[in-house]
């Protein structure tokens, strides 16, 4: 036939084009648009990074699972360090070790600056108002100065430490309380205590109140409806990956994170109003909300307007960034400690060294807790709560480690494989809160410099809460160890306990660790 093809294409002039050549000449189109199609598609991937292969239409959306930082671990073995899938309609590239993460930051931060905004953050036009998943651009760099150079920056910090120190004494009252009503050896939930306990630690921070008294009809309300957000953000959208499917709403996720949006911005604009109406003396400290008028009356680029929804939105935003990666943080670091207790002797033995048993822990103890700290770094290391950090954007097609990255292809930077590198870690998957305190970790943080520990992400859209959260971290974990001395509920024993991940809108322990808290009197 390659003959007869040769012949047709050599000498098209003396062809007659009779029936009998129809079927060949079929042929031959079909095999030239055919090799031609190979060879465009060939060119065309030549420079995307290795990856699995795919279904049509699916692309590797049904490889990914409902675990995707495991799966994409595992990719690394085989396809190396930076893979290339298609999600459904979706281009996504994942890092997946130390260096490669160096380059992306290093180098190529401004180029995937921007976010990847799913349907139903769309609601309500949360995305508009929102901080984290604003394009890189104006209102981005406006909100993101407001956080740095006016409401976490370290003078505000340090002058409301008084608020969370009174939120945590709650806290621990609340475990006292629960352990007191408890059988012996049947452990309490600590998670939820610590998750209730942020829950009010933004509420003073931001709007000077408790959102859960027990008589704030409000506050559980907001509570519910926050809690909602949470579930449903959790959930992987088919609209997301097949834009086409958008109007159906195939899951009724829409629906139901437009109800519950709709009543945590209302409940939250009536915070607002509340909390104007309030007489307020002259000594009462500044809190968040203080900040954020002051900033929106006194904000120099009249183009930008922030407006009353922008304000209600980031209040929301402030709640759902800090409240469950604190608490899943604090519960894996608890199971870990339970689970390795030569490292849970270590770290309550230095807080009753610097600490004593006199008084509580305060925020200033933390530089000199460096075993605590170890302990906060290697739980956020083997457990980050966010573990593909929020998916970065491509703003325009770049030249990356040698491939080139088409324009909105979307990355997930995998801070959980990157924490288990073999390259960057020795006996990467061993709990070790020392391999911080010396040798050659001991400089290691997570503040985006080190790119083998990047929790928080790195980069210009590195977590706007690093200073805080590094804070109540450390106070909530040494509150905890300072003042009960724990056990494993009496069901599980640190080799039948299940260390299984689930992921939601933040990576928590399928099973909520269980702990039996055993007050310590002060002296
Ligand atoms: C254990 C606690 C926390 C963890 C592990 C965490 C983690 C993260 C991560 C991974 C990102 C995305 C970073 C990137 O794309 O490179 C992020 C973004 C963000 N976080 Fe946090 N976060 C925590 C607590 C907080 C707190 C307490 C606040 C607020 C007070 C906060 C506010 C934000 C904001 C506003 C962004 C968006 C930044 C931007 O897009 O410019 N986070 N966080």
């Amino acid at each position: 036939m390659a003959e007869r093809i040769q012949q047709l294409i050599a000498s098209p002039k003396s062809m007659a084009l009779s029936s009998e050549h129809l079927p060949v000449l079929f042929l031959a189109v079909l095999l030239s648009l055919s090799l031609s199609l190979l060879f465009l598609r060939r060119r065309g991937n030549r420079r995307l990074p290795p990856g699995p292969a795919g279904w049509p239409i699916f692309g590797n959306m049904f490889q990914l699972g409902d675990m995707p930082h495991r799966t994409l671990t595992a990719l690394r073995e085989k396809h190396g360090p930076v893979v290339w899938l298609q999600i459904g309609a979706i281009k996504t590239m994942a890092i997946l070790s130390a260096e490669a993460a160096a380059v992306f930051f290093k180098r190529h931060d401004h180029a995937f600056a921007d976010r990847t905004v799913t349907e139903l953050m769309r609601v309500h036009n949360y995305h508009n108002s929102s901080l984290a998943l604003a394009p890189y651009g104006p209102y981005w760099r406006l909100m993101r100065r407001l956080v740095n150079a006016d409401m976490l920056l370290s003078k505000r910090i340090n002058d409301t430490a008084g608020v969370r120190r009174k939120c945590v004494g709650d806290m621990m009252r609340w475990v006292a309380a629960e352990a007191r009503k408890s059988e012996p050896g049947r452990g309490v939930h600590v998670a939820r205590f610590v998750f209730l306990m942020t829950f009010n630690l933004f509420g003073n921070l931001m709007l000077s109140r408790d959102l859960l008294e027990p008589e704030s009809e409000e506050g559980s309300e907001f509570f519910t409806a926050m809690m909602g957000l949470m579930e449903w953000t959790g959930h992987a959208n088919v609209a997301d990956l097949f834009p086409w499917l958008r109007w159906l709403d195939p899951q009724g996720l829409k629906g139901k994170m437009d109800r519950d949006m709709g009543k945590a911005i209302e409940i939250a604009s009536r915070f607002v109003k509340q909390r104007l109406e309030q007489s307020r003396s002259a000594d009462d400290s500044r809190d968040f909300l203080d900040v954020l008028l002051h900033f929106q009356t006194n904000n120099t680029q009249q183009a930008l307007n922030v407006s009353d929804k922008d304000l209600n939105v980031f209040i929301l935003e402030i709640f759902l960034a800090g409240s469950e990666t604190t608490s899943s943080t604090i519960e894996w670091a608890m199971t870990e400690l339970l689970c390795n207790r030569e490292c849970l002797v270590k770290a309550k033995k230095e807080l009753d060294q610097v600490v004593g048993r006199e008084r509580e822990v305060e925020e200033s103890d933390i530089e000199n807790l460096a075993y605590l700290q170890g302990v906060v770094k290697e739980t956020l290391r083997l457990h980050p709560p966010i573990p593909l950090l929020v998916p970065r954007k491509a703003t325009e097609e770049t030249e990356f480690m040698g491939y080139l990255i088409p324009k909105d292809t979307q990355v997930f930077v995998n801070a959980w494989a990157i924490g288990r590198d073999p390259s960057a870690w020795d006996q990467p998957l061993a709990f070790n809160p020392q391999r911080f305190c010396d040798g050659h970790n001991n400089n290691v943080d997570y503040k985006g410099h080190h790119f083998q520990l990047i929790p928080f992400g790195a980069g210009r859209r590195m977590c706007a809460g690093v200073p805080l959260a590094h804070r109540v971290l450390h106070l909530i974990l040494g509150s905890l160890l300072h003042r009960f001395d724990w056990e494993l509920d009496a069901a599980v024993t640190p080799s039948t306990i299940d260390m299984r991940d689930k992921l939601g809108i933040t990576m928590r322990k399928l099973q909520p660790l269980l702990a039996v808290p055993k007050l310590i009197p002060s002296s």
